[in-house]
């Protein structure tokens, strides 16, 4: 089970602490019961052995039930911590592609798988507990009285069958309702970043309140409430079986003499106390399945809980004096398949050079594939066929990091960050400054405590903010992917006659993802793609 292999993973010691304070637990109940059940019939009764026993015995019980719980808590605390710290490295670990296809699923498994493996994981003191204390009497029914304990083996193993039936029917309605959280989530996201739309239209308020978002809630409402009835069927069905089979005994047991009523008194009440333990554990199975939904859907995006296993060792490019092109593009192809239109879009093969020191301008309409080209360039998309060359040097899985880490970009749908943005060097402070005076920002934005003192900006603003958060970096190559498109006349002009000709000034290689022609004399070269071919 990869829960438990999650668990011992989380530290070996608390679990083992946490699994023998559980048993102790378990057996101090079990023998509390049996004196209680024992001292009933008992004609020889010593009241202060009974006292002092008893008194020990529910201490310990107390006691070790804390610890237990006290560690299974830390344990699971512990996991759903080391969960979303190992969550979040994996996703910025893995291919960049396959997040990027899986993103609508990120925000639930972030938060409603985490919650579900939290409740999971949550009740296993009780679980254990209760699987320590059935055991313990049931290991004290088998001694004392055999043959009635293989009655009460059939029935629980009656119980046991029951509750695997119900099993498959409750994980195919954890799992309905676990789709529909990407849906819920996706819809939330409408309502939050959508919410001018939603506000501005009427209609469309109500469309969307009525069609997507009642719809969808009471959708997994429907798959929540038939999982609850399983699990109430379930869990009730067993207790019917179980008091079923206890009336059968007993009337068996009249009829054919075969065991003292007072012994089968002594036994049934045994039976008895055991039942609602009993129940616990058969009901946390439906946790255990839920775990296991949760546990798919993270590695349905490609992500692996496993410890990681580095498949390549990282290395860092060599840095040649000499080297004919800084990138190289070699019969270089990618393709995106869209399922839900069956539509392929390809493109290249690309053969290209790109010169040190170069400012490049790529022009082509919408959709022709200068976004795709870029994140090709930048090392998001190894080229599916061909290859790409970093000054000479094949960019592989192997030194991949280490090329990205010569890019800074600013994409057309850029993250602002307001609290990466480290400002703490003097020179980059003094850079920092120049740049926001250059793009007109001082009066909006000042340098507090290494950042930037607010992103509450417009949108040209916040672009703004984002370019100079770029070249920052100082990186060898950079790339902007339509930068000024919202940006007025003044600050195109500023983009274009200042800031590239500073940055190609200073050596930089540049390559400018624009539709602004008047400026194209500014650079050395432009590129033209057309339907994802260079043309
Ligand atoms: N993540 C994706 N998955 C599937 N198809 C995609 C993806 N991103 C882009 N495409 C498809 O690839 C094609 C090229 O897209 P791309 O974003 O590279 O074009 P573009 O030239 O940058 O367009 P624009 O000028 O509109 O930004 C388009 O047909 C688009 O639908």
């Amino acid at each position: 089970m990869k829960i438990l292999k999650l668990l011992i993973q989380s530290s070996k010691l608390l679990f083992l602490v946490a699994v023998v304070a559980s048993a102790l637990t378990g057996i101090c109940s079990s023998f509390l019961i049996k004196m209680v059940v024992e001292s009933i019939n008992q004609t020889d009764f010593d009241a202060e052995t009974f006292k002092v026993q008893f008194f020990l015995l529910w201490l310990g019980y107390g006691v070790l039930a804390v610890v237990s719980s006290f560690v299974v808590s830390k344990l699971s605390q512990g996991i759903i911590h080391k969960l979303r710290v190992s969550l979040s490295t994996k996703i910025l670990q893995a291919s960049f592609q396959e997040i990027e296809f899986n993103q609508g699923k990120i925000f639930p498994i972030l938060t409603e798988d985490i919650k579900s493996i939290y409740h999971g994981i949550d009740r296993m003191p009780s679980v254990t507990t209760g699987l320590a204390t059935v055991l313990g009497v049931l290991g004290y029914i088998a001694y004392e009285h055999p043959t009635l304990s293989l009655a009460v083996l059939v029935l629980f193993a009656s119980v046991f069958v029951l509750t695997k039936l119900s099993l498959k029917f409750i994980r195919r309605y954890q799992e309905k309702s676990r789709v529909l959280w990407n849906d819920i989530f996706k819809m939330f996201e409408g309502l939050t970043y959508g919410i001018k739309e939603l506000t501005i239209n009427k209609k469309f308020k109500n469309f969307y309140l009525s069609e997507v978002i009642e719809k969808t809630s009471k959708k997994q409402n429907q798959y929540l409430v038939k999982e609850s009835v399983v699990v109430a069927i379930a869990s009730k069905s067993s207790d019917m079986v179980l008091l079923f089979g206890m009336a059968s005994l007993v009337v068996y047991i009249y009829a054919s003499g075969f065991v003292e009523p007072s012994v089968f008194g002594e036994f049934l009440t045994l039976v008895l106390f055991i039942i609602a333990p009993l129940s616990t554990v058969a009901g946390w199975f439906s946790n255990l399945k839920r775990i296991e939904v949760a546990l798919e859907q993270i590695s349905s995006t490609g992500i692996d809980l496993e410890e990681a296993t580095q498949l390549v060792e990282p290395v860092d490019l060599l840095e040649p004096e000499s080297y004919d092109s800084i990138i190289e593009l070699k019969n270089a192809r990618h393709e995106y398949y869209n399922p839900d239109e069956d539509e392929h879009f390809e493109l290249g093969p690309i053969n290209t050079t790109i010169k040190k020191g170069e400012l490049i301008f790529l022009l082509g309409g919408n959709g022709s594939g200068k976004t795709t080209l870029a994140k090709m360039i930048i090392g998001l998309y190894p080229p599916k066929e061909g290859a790409l060359y970093y000054k000479d040097q094949k960019v592989d899985d192997s030194n991949r990091e280490d090329y990205r880490n010569k890019f800074s970009a600013t994409f057309v749908d850029s993250y602002l960050f307001d609290n990466v943005t480290l400002i703490d060097d003097e020179s980059v402070i003094k850079r920092s400054e120049q740049l926001l005076k250059t793009l007109e920002m001082t009066k909006k934005v000042k340098i507090e405590n290494g950042k930037f003192s607010t992103t509450r900006l417009s949108e040209g603003q916040k672009k703004r903010l984002g370019l100079i958060n770029a070249i920052l970096k100082d990186t060898e190559i950079y790339l902007f992917d339509e930068w000024a498109a919202n940006q007025d006349p003044h600050f195109k002009k500023i983009f274009y006659e200042i800031i590239l000709q500073d940055l190609k000034k200073a050596g930089k290689t540049i390559i400018v993802i624009s539709h602004d022609e008047q400026y194209f004399d500014k650079g050395d070269r432009v590129i033209k793609l057309m339907e994802g071919q260079l043309v």
